[in-house]
């Protein structure tokens, strides 16, 4: 069974209701439709009105990209916006997005990780471009019965439906956004070592640090030294970092991009001197997270808005992470990246 930790998030919508469109390809495959009705399920069961979630459809998954675009581009016109959170420059009528399809290897002879990267690219791009979250919900298997498996109808495992995981990515990512607009963070992972009283700092300079939400046993280790770090060199103050949860690896350069394009309304503005963003992707059943960490790193090279220093480790176990996070596995001590990450900004 492969490894997952997913976030344990639980969701219920505020006041506004958001708008979710859901772009699939070939909603006829057993799969993709069942995908489609677990992640209508899980917007649904989060208060989401089913009036507001919008299905449209491909028949190829590659296709899902240049179809999202087209469509956030013509809602610009429409009169739907639901204000949750502010878009600079256009505002679209979709609040987030879910792409949902399938790519089985065994069915491409040749090329299948070039085609879905393309897709892992174009699906960012898009994110980074109209500043909406597009959550990654095309599946990457080796074969069709992982697809069953992933969409909770397997006939050997019956697995969980994922669409489910991308209902919570998706009102994650808005409301991470949301609370970013009111000038609010997320700093209760400092609880315990943040000092009551703090010196002031001479020259202290925001920074925000996006922790995505899988595997937060690895991720916590390492925000938590990563902001000491910051503090002790006098970078930073405890109040000067900003915490802001991401749902995944993938939803990373979407949030990064996010901050550094848009001043909070009502909040002080907010530049920050660096975004860090930190996951860890282990490795799965799927090349899913290899896609995710090659595509995650690409798009962060694209970010123009401001700085951003990547810890996203990409790797094939739990022990693995853990030592990247600097803890001690099997009697052997771990190396935590943060000393390596607050290196980048000298
Ligand atoms: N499996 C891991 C994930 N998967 C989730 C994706 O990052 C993403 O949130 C989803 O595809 C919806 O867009 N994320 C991690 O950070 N680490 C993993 O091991
Ligand atoms: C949904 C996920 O990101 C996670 O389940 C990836 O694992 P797999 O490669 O087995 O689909």
């Amino acid at each position: 069974m492969p490894y997952v930790d997913a976030p344990k998030t639980e969701i219920t919508v505020g006041e506004k209701n958001p708008r979710i469109l859901i772009v699939a390809a070939d909603l006829e495959s057993e799969i993709v439709s069942e995908l489609v009705k677990g992640t209508i399920d899980g917007l649904t069961k989060s208060g989401v009105l089913r009036k507001n979630i919008f299905v449209e459809t491909t028949d190829r998954a590659e296709r899902i990209p240049a179809l999202t675009r087209d469509i956030l581009v013509e809602s610009i016109s429409s009169n739907t916006k639901s204000g949750i959170y502010a878009f600079p420059g256009k505002e679209y009528g979709y609040d987030a997005v879910v792409a949902v399809g399938i790519f089985v290897e065994e069915d491409v002879p040749s090329g299948f990780d070039e085609l879905s990267m393309e897709a892992y690219n174009a699906v960012l791009d898009v994110t980074l471009e109209t500043q909406v979250p597009v959550v990654m919900g095309i599946l990457t298997c080796y074969d069709y019965e992982q697809g069953l498996e992933r969409a909770g109808i397997g006939r050997k495992t019956k697995g969980m439906n994922h669409g489910y995981f991308w209902a919570t990515a998706a009102l994650s990512e808005i409301r991470v956004r949301e609370m970013y607009c009111h000038g609010k963070s997320d700093v209760s992972i400092f609880e315990k070592v943040r000092p009551d009283t703090q010196q002031m700092v001479e020259n202290a300079k925001e920074y925000a640090i996006c922790c995505a939400q899988w595997n937060m046993e690895v991720n916590s280790e390492i925000v938590l030294l990563l902001a000491e770090l910051l503090v002790s060199s006098g970078k930073a103050t405890y109040n000067t970092i900003h915490v802001y949860s991401a749902s995944g690896s993938f939803e990373l350069p979407g949030l990064a991009n996010y901050l550094g394009a848009v001043s909070p309304s009502g909040g002080s503005h907010k530049k920050f001197e660096a975004v860090f963003c930190i996951g860890s992707l282990i490795q799965g059943g799927t090349k899913h997270f290899k896609f995710i960490g090659d595509s995650v790193e690409l798009a962060f090279k694209r970010i123009k808005s401001v700085k951003v220093v990547s810890g996203v480790l990409v790797v094939s176990s739990m022990n693995e992470a853990k030592h990247l996070a600097g803890i001690e596995v099997d009697g052997r001590p771990g190396k935590n990246i943060a000393y390596e990450l607050v290196k980048e900004l000298d």
